[in-house]
């Protein structure tokens, strides 16, 4: 297979790597994905993580598996574990869709090959289309927060929610992001904050329960997040602290805007409530892992409630803004999300 670079996958010489997105940005550390169990793993230990970015690198591999001589059946078979290496965002489910019917052909290693290059550069182009919609929305002298990662690390391309943010920063009118740290994971305070470094955006950390008073005292302009899955009657599944982001900024009446791509959208689940939402281990709630190693702080016996993500309803959302355009409250209500989307 050609090879491939982006911020965080690439394909050299026939093989996949993934960045470490647990080693940043301590460490810039590449790991090869050599095989389903391999991959599955980094996707699990979130090394591989954003919605985009997991369906992506489980397409590249069956990819080059397939070019490496693997069969239908346990081509078939790795499809169906990658399928359920995460449940929350359907991406992944998308994009294997896609990859099956590639499978389904009679040159099927070449069509794999095609398919998984194609979903990285629609996911680049989507990317590109999101922020241009989504620049519009930000009011010169903005200042936004953003929970979690959504950037270059978790796409293919710039990013859906961050990706707004750099269009909005480029035409000059982002004052500054408040960047929620994001627990447990620390997507936010281990990868935003470094990310909106590297692009030169103004950013200012914070513990995501500071967000209140400062929506109270009127220093946040909007809030802007990604998405996971974006249900039929416009229910968005995101990182765990989404939701409460969203009643807070209905409370102040700020603007909370979902961007995603249409790769988001799944017609088929009715609405929030039927979104499957990943339960994680207690170790990432008693404590913390990172380059210092693990730390623990609470009892060893405690007992511990960690959803990986959470369900905004529709109705506390300002817009999904959208590789195919920006779409309203209004909209939503009417069913658009009941059908298919396109770009
Ligand atoms: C463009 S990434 C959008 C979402 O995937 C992102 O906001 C998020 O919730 C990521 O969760 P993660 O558990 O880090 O994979």
């Amino acid at each position: 297979m050609q090879s491939l670079n982006t911020t965080s996958l690439k394909i050299v010489n026939n093989q996949l790597w993934i960045l470490d997105q647990q080693a940043l940005p301590q460490e810039t550390r590449w790991c090869l994905c050599p095989d389903v169990a391999t991959l599955v793993d980094h996707i699990q230990a979130l090394r591989v993580r954003g919605a985009p970015l997991i369906g992506l690198s489980a397409s590249l591999l069956l990819a080059l598996l397939a070019e490496q001589g693997m069969a239908r059946e346990p081509l078939t078979l790795a499809l169906h574990t990658l399928r359920a290496a995460r449940p929350t965002a359907v991406n992944l489910m998308n994009n294997l869709d896609r990859m099956q019917q590639a499978l389904d052909m009679t040159d099927y290693r070449r069509a794999m090959a095609d398919e998984a290059l194609r979903l990285v550069e629609e996911d680049r182009a989507l990317c590109e289309r999101i922020a241009v919609q989504g620049a519009e929305l930000v009011k010169p002298g903005s200042r936004l927060l953003t929970h979690c990662n959504t950037g270059g690390l978790a796409t293919a391309g710039i990013g859906t929610a961050i990706g707004v943010l750099l269009r909005a920063h480029q035409q000059g009118k982002v004052a500054q992001v408040w960047v929620d740290e994001t627990r447990p994971l620390l997507q936010g305070g281990r990868l935003t904050a470094w990310e909106l470094g590297e692009l030169g955006i103004p950013r200012r950390l914070i513990c995501d329960s500071m967000a209140a008073s400062l929506m109270a005292q009127g220093q946040v302009d909007a809030v802007w997040v990604g998405a996971d899955r974006i249900a039929a009657n416009g229910d968005v599944a995101n990182k765990i602290g989404t939701y409460s982001l969203a009643v807070l900024a209905h409370y102040h009446h700020i603007p909370f805007y979902v961007a995603a791509p249409h790769t988001t959208h799944d017609p088929h689940c009715p609405n929030g409530a039927a979104i499957p939402i990943e339960q994680r281990a207690a170790a990432e709630v008693t404590g913390a892992a990172g380059s210092f190693g693990h730390c623990q702080w609470a009892p060893d016996d405690v007992p511990v409630y960690n959803p990986a993500f959470d369900v905004t309803p529709a109705a506390l959302i300002s817009g999904w803004v959208l590789d195919c355009g920006v779409i309203t409250p209004q909209q939503a209500k009417d069913g658009i999300f009941q059908r298919p989307l396109s770009a």
